[in-house]
């Protein structure tokens, strides 16, 4: 139940999370506040009326009061607080019932900002992130965030149940109640540096946590690397230290908010034992408001106990909500945001003495420029760490010069509207990675308008079309996890089908072959022939038999082009293509 109808755009953070609670879920917290504290309010009268009902007793009297001028037989009495009773127990229903609603509200929203902020920042934040960190942030610091909402509910409820307990004692009993809210504020203040010291420790829980769970995607994902080498035991220590170290962090932190409550509540005690030692040195006439004054002021003080204990479980989640805040903030500052330009076509695509760096250092790229025309093959080489990963994030409009501009039919890339550039260009990775579903999503990949003949076209050129039918179901058999039934010639196949189904004029492949064997890449070239003067294509490559069917090569060295040209030309202009062309032994354009 969202009183607000929109979700929040601000995150909640520890810091103020209280004040971002409030403004951002207005509605819940102020019912929350209202049942927390009406109920409240009956239950310190129905103390109020038992405790008189009590004295009565003991005095032979028959009825309770005079309160207001009215004085109630003891049976009424009972009634009285009897229905009370009732009542707060509807209103503490209805209390858990919208901390429950706020608690799902919030998790699921802040789980909705995270994720979609992620999803809508640029490349280069997302590559920059470590390995499990969105994971974690997204389950157990989100978690965390649930219990935070749920104590800051607790919270609010026992502020002003120990507040409506407070204004009867007053009304009471003004001396005694002023004095115990001195001894409340008192207590609160000496416990203000264990809420520090729980604060810092959570602080390194948190990290810990993120470094824990880095370790534990890359555990998931090179398991086959680890068996290979027989690292399991050194993988496991490190493992295992990680995993000290947060627990370690966590058990400080469990020790110190389970004892602030414990200290508090002695504290408190204390002060109500001095107080009570006062009054009986002062003296006390009323015996009847003497015991409801301590009755109330017994609760207000289990109701600060609960107050301290959130304010412990408050801190330990802190640092968790502000990683969580930090984060969104850090993705939403660096949303991809196009410009708003419509270029007629994608090509001629052009590079203007472009540089690109990832460092201050030294750029990964230097004044590349280049122009590609539309239906191009055009074969990216190059040594290793030369530039061609960059080239390929740039192209696709991932990332963008530090320096000069990217062109696409004239336009800069930066200008263009991503929605018209995603539909218009495709991207073929080195590892080609499925979704956990059938073949038809892997093909789809969540875009909408692609009907089943579309599918069945894109899987023929991309020649898997015969493995596709050769499974059980074809189109609709499932995959397993991450495709893990498929070979990896097929995956790539299917991952080039995926990028073809969507009918792109450009299509960027990141060395597409290299981890293939003969038959799978002769397939890809194959198909990649067949696009030659349809779609423009750019793809990098390794293996140099994949290059064939290239119309022109562009050759990149130490970040800089140092050739681009026709293979027969670069024969006689790329020392570095002729000498790729020796190490695979080819000749003529042929592989021997
Ligand atoms: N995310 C990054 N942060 C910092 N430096 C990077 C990053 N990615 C790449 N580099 C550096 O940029 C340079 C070019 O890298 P790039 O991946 O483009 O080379 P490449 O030609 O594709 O190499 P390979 O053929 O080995 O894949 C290298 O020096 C590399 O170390």
């Amino acid at each position: 139940m969202r009183i607000l109808g929109i979700g929040p755009e601000r995150p909640i953070r520890g810091q103020s999370a209280l004040r971002s609670l409030v403004s951002e879920y207005k509605g819940q917290v102020a019912l929350l506040a209202s049942l927390s504290f009406i109920g409240a309010l009956l239950e310190a009268l129905f103390l109020f009326i038992l405790t008189g009902v009590a004295m009565a007793m003991v005095s032979g009297r028959s009825s309770v009061g005079p309160y207001v001028g009215h004085s109630l037989a003891i049976n009424s009495a009972l009634m009285f607080a009897a229905l009370l009773l009732l009542v707060r127990l509807g209103l503490n229903l209805a209390g858990v019932r919208t901390s429950a609603h706020l608690t799902a509200d919030v998790t699921r929203d802040q789980r909705r900002l995270l994720s979609h902020a992620y999803l809508n920042s640029t490349w280069a934040i997302q590559a920059a992130e470590p390995a499990g960190r969105l994971q974690e942030l997204l389950t157990s610091f989100v978690g965390r965030l649930s219990n935070a909402v749920s104590t800051l509910t607790g919270a609010v409820t026992a502020l002003l149940s120990l507040g409506a307990f407070l204004a009867t004692g007053l009304a009471i009993d003004a001396a005694s109640t002023a004095a115990v809210l001195v001894a409340l504020a008192l207590v609160g203040a000496v416990l203000s540096p264990v809420r520090r010291r729980i604060r810092d420790r959570a602080g390194e829980s948190a990290q810990a946590g993120l470094q824990f769970a880095n370790a534990v995607s890359e555990l998931g994902s090179l398991g086959q690397e680890m068996q290979t080498f027989g690292v399991q035991a050194p993988f496991g220590d490190r493992i295992d230290k990680l995993s000290n170290e947060t627990t370690a962090t966590q058990r400080r932190v469990q020790v110190l908010s389970g004892a602030l409550p414990l200290i508090y509540m002695t504290l408190a005690y204390g002060a109500v034992l001095v107080g009570v030692a006062v009054l009986a040195f002062v003296g006390f006439d009323d015996l009847a408001v003497l015991g409801a004054v301590i009755l109330l002021m017994l609760r207000s003080l289990s109701y600060g106990q609960q107050l301290a204990a959130a304010w412990g479980a408050l801190a330990s989640n802190a640092p968790f909500l502000d990683h969580v805040g930090d984060t969104i903030a850090r993705y939403q500052a660096a949303r991809a945001d196009g410009g708003q330009a419509i270029p007629a076509h994608v090509a001629p695509l052009e590079a203007h003495d472009v540089e690109f760096a990832y460092t201050a250092e030294r750029p990964a790229l230097t004044g590349v420029t280049f122009g590609i025309g539309a239906g191009e093959v055009v074969g990216v080489i190059g040594p290793s760490g030369a530039g061609k990963s960059t080239l390929a994030q740039l192209l696709l409009g991932l990332r963008s010069p530090t320096k000069g501009r990217m062109c696409v039919g004239g336009t800069d890339l930066r200008d263009v509207d991503r929605s018209w550039w995603s539909r218009r260009v495709s991207f073929v990775a080195q590892d080609a990675l499925l979704i956990t579903g059938t073949v038809s999503e892997n093909i789809r990949f969540f875009r909408d308008g692609i009907d089943d003949n579309a599918l069945r076209v894109a899987a023929r050129q991309a020649n898997v079309l015969s493995d596709i039918e050769s499974l059980p179901l074809g189109f609709d058999t499932h995959l397993g996890e991450r495709g893990s039934q498929l070979s990896g010639g097929q995956r790539q196949r299917l991952s080039i089908a995926r990028a073809l189904v969507g009918q792109p004029e450009l299509l960027v492949l990141d060395e597409p072959t290299s981890a293939l064997d003969g038959r799978s890449e002769a397939l890809i070239r194959t198909t990649l022939a067949q696009l030659r003067g349809q779609i423009t294509v750019v793809i990098i490559a390794h293996r140099m038999s994949t290059l064939d069917i290239c119309d022109r090569i562009l050759v990149i060295e130490g970040g800089r082009l140092s050739a681009l040209g026709t293979p027969k030309s670069l024969q006689e202009d790329s020392e570095f293509y002729r000498s790729a062309l020796a190490i695979a032994g080819i000749t003529h354009g042929g592989e021997t």
